[in-house]
């Protein structure tokens, strides 16, 4: 029996060289995943996309019939997720009601204190010896790892934004109206920014880059050049 995100033991190999840690926040479907993956994949990091937590907690309560605004059956669910769980790998997260259920659960403090651990364990000792990590989110460079060599705050305008989730809803084949994409879209962003605890900002250090006009090719470039100034490191040929 696996244990839960919120008390994996701690590792016990002997600590690695420290990790370069690599913080991308930002509001939703501004290109925070895409650019992730492909950061981790140039730099050889390993990569956690930590809205896939939440939202993974979010379904859990709908399917046991709970309401993700109620912290005590949210908290029950956070702190039952465990890493292997399959329900992190169902298309069912990344629908826009998964999305919605995360950002209710995602207000309450002791969601986000259950998996905040487990986080803070993948950054600091990334999966396969990695000689670093990359995490994306709403609070990576505020919250969980303040601490991270290299922080990008990744934004667009909700307009555009709603455009791409659309898009990405109907490759997946999952039906979506573009009216309601946007206003979702609007209250989660307000949702995720407004709340008491670990709220969408972006960290004082970070490099703010708005990607309306942006192609995946072009953020990747500023973003490694960022990463470059700051790490020294480059990417992998
Ligand atoms: N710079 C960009 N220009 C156009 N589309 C993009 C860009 N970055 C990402 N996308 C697309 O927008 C959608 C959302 O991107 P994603 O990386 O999942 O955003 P997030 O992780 O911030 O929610 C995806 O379909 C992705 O392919
Ligand atoms: N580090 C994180 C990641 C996600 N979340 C919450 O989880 C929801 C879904 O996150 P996500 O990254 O999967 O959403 P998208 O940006 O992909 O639309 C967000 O709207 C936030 O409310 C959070 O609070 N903190």
């Amino acid at each position: 029996m696996t244990q839960p995100l919120s008390n994996q033991p701690l590792s016990t190999e002997p600590a690695p060289a420290k990790a370069v840690v690599v913080a991308i926040d930002g509001p939703a479907a501004s290109g925070k995943g895409t650019l992730s993956q492909r950061i981790a994949e140039a730099f050889g990091f390993a990569h956690l996309d930590t809205g896939v937590l939440y939202r993974a907690v979010g379904v859990s309560v709908l399917r046991a019939g709970g309401d993700p605004a109620d912290n005590a059956a949210a908290a029950r669910a956070a702190y039952e997720l465990h890493p292997e769980h399959p329900i992190l790998q169902e298309v069912a997260l990344r629908t826009d009601a998964a999305a919605q259920a995360a950002s209710k659960v995602a207000a309450v403090p002791e969601v986000r204190a259950a998996l905040l651990d487990f986080q803070r364990r993948f950054a600091a000792h990334p999966p396969g010896g990695a000689p670093g990590a990359v995490l994306d989110g709403r609070d990576i460079g505020t919250v969980v790892c303040p601490d991270a060599q290299a922080k990008l705050f990744i934004t667009a305008s909700v307009e555009v934004r709603a455009e791409r989730r659309l898009k990405e809803l109907q490759r997946r084949g999952i039906p979506a109206i573009s009216s309601d994409v946007l206003e979702d879209m609007k209250a989660r962003d307000a949702r995720d920014s407004q709340r008491a605890v670990a709220p969408l900002r972006p960290a004082v250090d970070a490099f703010v880059l708005d990607t309306s006009a942006l192609d995946a090719d072009q953020v990747f470039s500023m973003a490694v050049a960022h990463i470059g100034s700051k790490t020294g490191l480059k990417p992998k040929a």
